[in-house]
């Protein structure tokens, strides 16, 4: 974790003067997150840090591409947003330091047994999450199928790294720490904040590439917003989550090797047998339309499935359900409901630590 001293190196090496980690020189001089008094009448929310643009940081302070993302340490994170301080006791743990491409299964299973350790404790009121933004949905989407807790869990990102001028993420985690402070966000399941909405780590997805109003809730909409300060909830995510979830991770120390292979015009069954051959246990196929597979594509699966390899039809258009047809059935394949391929990887992967039964992994599909 960085020092104050070196905080303050770290902004100023950077050359920013105006940018969200402002105020992170006064801020340190006055309170590090060590030694920051305890309000017994604000909640205890926990900061854990894996990395991504929210700690990004470059040189120029115009550049929002091609800055290292998980530059910053997390006391660099909470030491910027003194206002935090105003809403919630906060401390924080660096759980991991990377760009989110690189968030792996052994920092969901690390990071995933954290939150249920620290929820667990009378001390703990609420855990947000800052990570990067390209597989931050799947890494919410984890956490809600393994979190044991009614407790908020709020997963942030930023678009524009800390060094940018006008950079999101200050006011994204000052967002997080308030939902996560708010009696009302008790048993929503994981939550995502960016750009104000709050999503069901279900239902949003990053929908753009550098946009600040990436992620997107279109079909099932969003859970609330944050605006003027205040928090406004207005929806449920109805699927099984958090307390309600069969999957426990306590004594997993791998999770099963599931694969996405993506359908397109003239592919071949030669990307199933390599996925199999590479130890694959299940793999989701980003189909084209409602899940639709090639000919050659549903003969590569259906080997794959005779092989003991779970397949589910996700589809590569954004958005829709992928109906449970016959074929499936007669098949022994898996649809994926609305969830996108990433999340279905992500389903599949602790639904194969339960059974390889195709019908009972639907049912799991159906109900989360
Ligand atoms: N905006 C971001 O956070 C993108 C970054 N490449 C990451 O996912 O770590």
């Amino acid at each position: 974790a960085a020092t104050p001293s070196a905080a303050n190196k770290m902004v100023t090496s950077a050359s920013v003067t105006s940018n969200a980690y402002r105020s992170a020189s006064t801020a340190v001089s006055a309170a590090t997150t060590a030694t920051a008094p305890v309000n017994q009448d604000l909640p205890n929310i926990k900061i854990l840090a894996t990395g991504g643009t929210i700690a990004g940081s470059s040189t120029s302070n115009t550049d929002v591409t091609g800055y290292t993302a998980g530059a910053l340490g997390i006391d660099t994170l909470i030491n910027a947003v003194p206002e935090m301080k105003e809403v919630a006791n906060v401390s924080g743990e660096q759980i991991a330091n990377v760009g989110s491409p690189d968030v792996d299964n052994a920092v969901l299973l690390k990071l995933g047994k954290r939150i249920n350790e620290l929820l667990a404790s009378d001390d703990v009121d609420g855990v947000v999450v800052t990570h990067g933004t390209d597989t931050l949905e799947e890494t919410a989407y984890f956490l809600d199928l393994v979190v044991k807790s009614n407790k908020p869990v709020v997963v942030v990102g930023a678009m524009r790294p800390a060094t940018a001028i006008s950079a999101d993420g200050s006011f994204n985690l000052y967002n997080a720490v308030k939902i996560a402070s708010t009696p009302e966000a008790t048993g929503k399941g994981v939550m995502i904040e960016l750009n104000d909405r709050i999503g069901a780590a279900r239902y949003i997805t990053k929908t753009n590439t550098t946009g600040t109003d990436t992620f997107k809730s279109t079909e099932q909409g969003y859970l609330g917003v944050v605006s003027g300060g205040k928090v406004y909830f207005y929806n449920e995510p109805t699927r099984k989550h958090t307390a309600d979830s069969v999957f426990n991770i306590t004594d997993l120390t791998e999770l099963p090797q599931v694969d996405i292979l993506y359908e397109y015009q003239n592919n071949g069954s030669y990307l199933y047998d390599a996925a199999v051959a590479a130890g694959a246990k299940g793999i989701v196929v980003a189909g084209s339309g409602n899940g639709s597979l090639s000919k050659l594509s549903k003969a590569g699966a259906i080997k794959a499935v005779k092989a003991g390899v779970a397949v589910v039809r996700s589809t590569r258009t954004g958005s829709g359900v992928v109906t449970h047809s016959d074929e499936d059935d007669q098949n022994g394949m898996i649809s994926s409901d609305s969830l996108n391929p990433q999340k279905a990887r992500i389903l599949l992967m602790l639904a194969l630590t339960q059974t390889k039964d195709a019908k009972q992994i639907q049912t799991f599909f159906d109900e989360y």
